[in-house]
Formats: structure tokens, sequence, C-alpha cells
């Protein structure tokens, strides 16, 4: 099978930081991946180079089986991206935000799309609002919202939940599940191990910019280990010493 991400000898250096050093990954169609790493560990980074948003240093990356280099731009129109820590335009409303980002993606339906978004986060009385004055949890919300308002067969999703109450994890994590029956992948990036323990179908595991593992939930819970454990084995306080 054709991956849909593949990385060969992909590197990012900040001056005398390797950020991501070298690191060869293929993710198939389909698939719910986990990029898991303590912070600092280059998450950030690989989304980052995936979608286009910086160079990287060396190496290669295809996405949708194009060089992302060369056509970071018909990347990002194709695949949805959910930032670390970003906010909608304090100036729009909730509801302009996604018009905005509509009208980028030519979407003819956009208002239909928007009120599915606005209903399913539970959220539509917040439509009108500006977004500087939406609690941080509702911004997360219309941040998921742009990020899948195309229904994009991929999607990069940068530490999802971390907002989120309870009920609001349980709903988003439902949906990711469901979105990738359809031949969708995504792609999260995440500390929350119980997160990729319970929807992922495959992970990496990143330190200090290197991949150190690649595996699946279920082969673990095969050899009866938990990816806390498995991930406090190989990036613990030990293994940093
Ligand atoms: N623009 C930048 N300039 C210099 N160094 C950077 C830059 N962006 C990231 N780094 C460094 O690269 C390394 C990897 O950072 P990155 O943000 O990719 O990690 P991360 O795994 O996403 O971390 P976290 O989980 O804390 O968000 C870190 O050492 C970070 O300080």
């Amino acid at each position: 099978m054709t991956p849909i991400i593949q990385t060969t000898n992909l590197k990012k250096t900040y001056g005398d930081v390797t950020a991501v050093n070298s690191i060869t990954l293929s993710v198939e169609k389909g698939a719910l991946f986990g990029l898991l790493g303590p912070n600092g560990s280059g998450k950030t980074t690989m989304i980052k180079m995936l979608t286009g948003q910086i160079r990287q240093t060396s190496g290669s990356a295809l996405v949708l089986g194009r060089e992302v280099a060369a056509e970071p731009i018909w990347v990002r129109q194709q695949v949805g991206i959910l930032p670390e820590q970003e906010t909608p335009p304090s100036f729009l409303t909730a509801l302009e935000y996604l018009d905005l980002v509509g009208s980028i993606r030519n979407l003819p339906d956009i208002t239909s799309r928007a009120d599915w978004w606005f209903d399913f986060l539970d959220f539509a009385d917040k439509k009108n609002v500006l977004c500087k004055d939406l609690s941080r949890g509702t911004r997360q919300k219309l941040m998921l919202a742009q990020a899948f308002i195309h229904q994009p067969e991929l999607a990069f999703i940068d530490e999802p939940l971390i907002n989120f109450d309870p009920v609001m994890q349980r709903v988003v994590k439902d949906f990711f599940v469901e979105y990738v029956k359809t031949g969708n992948t995504l792609f999260i990036s995440t500390h929350i191990l119980s997160i990729a323990e319970e929807i992922c179908s495959g992970f990496a595991i990143l330190h200090k910019g290197n991949l150190l593992k690649t595996g699946s939930p279920q082969e673990l819970s095969e050899e009866g280990i938990s990816l806390d454990d498995y991930f406090l084995r190989l990036v613990g306080r030990n293994k940093d010493a």
C-alpha cells in the first residue's frame, strides 16, 4: 500500500539545535497515527514541515504523494491543520472566521458546514461572538472546525484535546475514530498517552529529535505492556541521564 505520508532522513536544525534528526517514517492511508514525545522532542517541528509551514534542513517529506517543500501551497490546500496554541483572529466572530476559511478553501456551502460544526461541538450560541471573547475551549472548538470544514482526506492535529473538558474530549475522540473509518487519515501529536492508547492505530515516539520507536497500541497490549510504561521506559528520566 502507498503511504500517505513518507519522510526520508527528514531533518530540521535551528542554529545549533537539532529539532528533528533524520527521521524516516511512513503513515498509511486510513491510519489514526499518534506522534508522541516529551516537551521539545520535535513533534510540532515535524508537523510544520509536513504541512509546508517550514522547510526542512535536509531529507524529504512526501504528503499525498507530493514533495512538500516543492509544493507547500498545494499540500496546505488539501490537508486540514490544527496548529498547537493558535487562536482565531480576535476581531472576527466565530462565524466570520469560518466564512473566511470557507472562502479561502472555495467552499460553496460554508453556512451549512459551519452550522454543522456549531451544533456538533455545541457552541451555536457563540457563533456571533468575537473570537477575543470566546473561552479557550470554545476557541479550540473553532480551530477544530476550521481544520475539518473542507473534510480533508488527511489532517494534522497538534495537541487536539488539551483545552477540552471530559465530555468534549469524548466527543472529539469519537469523531476522530469515525473520521478514519471512511479512509481518511489523521496525524495527531500529543503528550497525552491515554489518547494514543485509546484511539490510535499506530504511533511513533520521538525523543530529542530522534525517532525511538514505531508501533501500535494493539501490539503493546498483546505483549501486556501499557503505552504509559513503554513510553516511560524509553524516554523516562533514567534514559535522560
Ligand atoms: N523557531 C525555533 N527556533 C529555535 N528553536 C526552535 C524553534 N522551534 C522549535 N525549536 C526547538 O526545537 C526543539 C523541538 O521543538 P518542538 O516545538 O518541535 O517540540 P515539541 O515536541 O512540539 O514540544 P512541546 O511538546 O513542548 O510542544 C526544541 O528544542 C525547541 O526549543
